[in-house]
């Protein structure tokens, strides 16, 4: 089966559009998995953008299913929040300074030294790890030597080809699915996945775990509703 974490960063920009506590972060993750989702996704950044570092701290006390932080471990300051609150799940990302969303994978040979390092930091506090990559068969192989448990595939290049043909666009992620398994690696993705494209990738990539998916489903959510978006995507997920 694969996991739904919803990804509630947008209802952190809606709710600091305005400088109150509307819509209620914390209330907004308690009824996401009170409507099915299986774990919250939270991807603070440096500039506190959307998720603040006191709002990880706010949902860690409350959130009974998986939590899953996000982000750049380049900062010492995410370091220290993740080990302050010690999820079931961290995703590293390599994010640039000022970018406007994450934009790509690591690259595990080049990092593959420092990536060793942190990962052995957060995996002896007890937190899996989970690393960003593009469906490249090096990377993940690559990865496999980091110590990580569980690669994340970055999927905003399948969500871009999946309209123009969507054989090709799954191939590469299908490929670095087999690779991740044959190295033992566990295997979530995300990046733009939508209720169009979502039901897709995950029969086509074999050993799916989790998607965390943030701005397809809040959008969704608007016409649709919290609860009966949520419902469709769990759907999508069970084939
Ligand atoms: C890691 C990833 O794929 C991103 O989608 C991220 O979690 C979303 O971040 P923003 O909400 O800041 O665009
Ligand atoms: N890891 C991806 C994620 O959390 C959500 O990405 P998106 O659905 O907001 O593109």
């Amino acid at each position: 089966m694969t996991k739904l974490s919803v990804n509630i960063n947008k209802i952190a920009t809606l709710r600091n559009s305005r400088g109150g506590n509307n819509p209620d972060l914390v209330k907004t993750a308690l009824d996401c998995e009170r409507f099915g989702a299986q774990g919250i996704t939270v991807h603070p950044r440096p500039d506190e953008r959307h998720i603040r570092y006191q709002d990880v701290y706010d949902l860690k006390s409350v959130i009974a299913t998986e939590f899953n932080i996000e982000g750049n471990c380049q900062e010492k300051k995410f370091i220290d929040l993740v080990l302050a609150n010690k999820p079931a799940q961290v995703t590293l990302v390599p994010d640039a300074e000022g970018q406007i969303t994450s934009n790509h994978g690591w690259n595990t040979i080049q990092h593959q030294q420092y990536l060793k390092d942190i990962i052995a930091v957060f995996k002896d506090a007890g937190i899996r790890v989970s690393i960003f990559v593009d469906p490249d068969p090096r990377m993940v192989e690559a990865a496999a030597t980091t110590g990580t448990d569980r690669i994340e595939l970055y999927t905003e290049g399948y969500a871009t080809a999946y309209l123009k043909n969507r054989e090709a666009a799954v191939s590469p992620y299908v490929e670095a699915a087999k690779v991740a398994q044959e190295a033992g690696l566990g295997l979530n993705a995300g990046h733009d996945l939508d209720l169009h494209n979502l039901r897709y990738f995950a029969r086509q990539v074999p050993g799916l775990l989790e998607v965390s998916i943030g701005h397809a489903l809040i959008c969704d959510a608007l016409y649709l509703g919290l609860e009966n978006t949520i419902q469709m995507y769990l759907r999508q997920l069970a084939g």
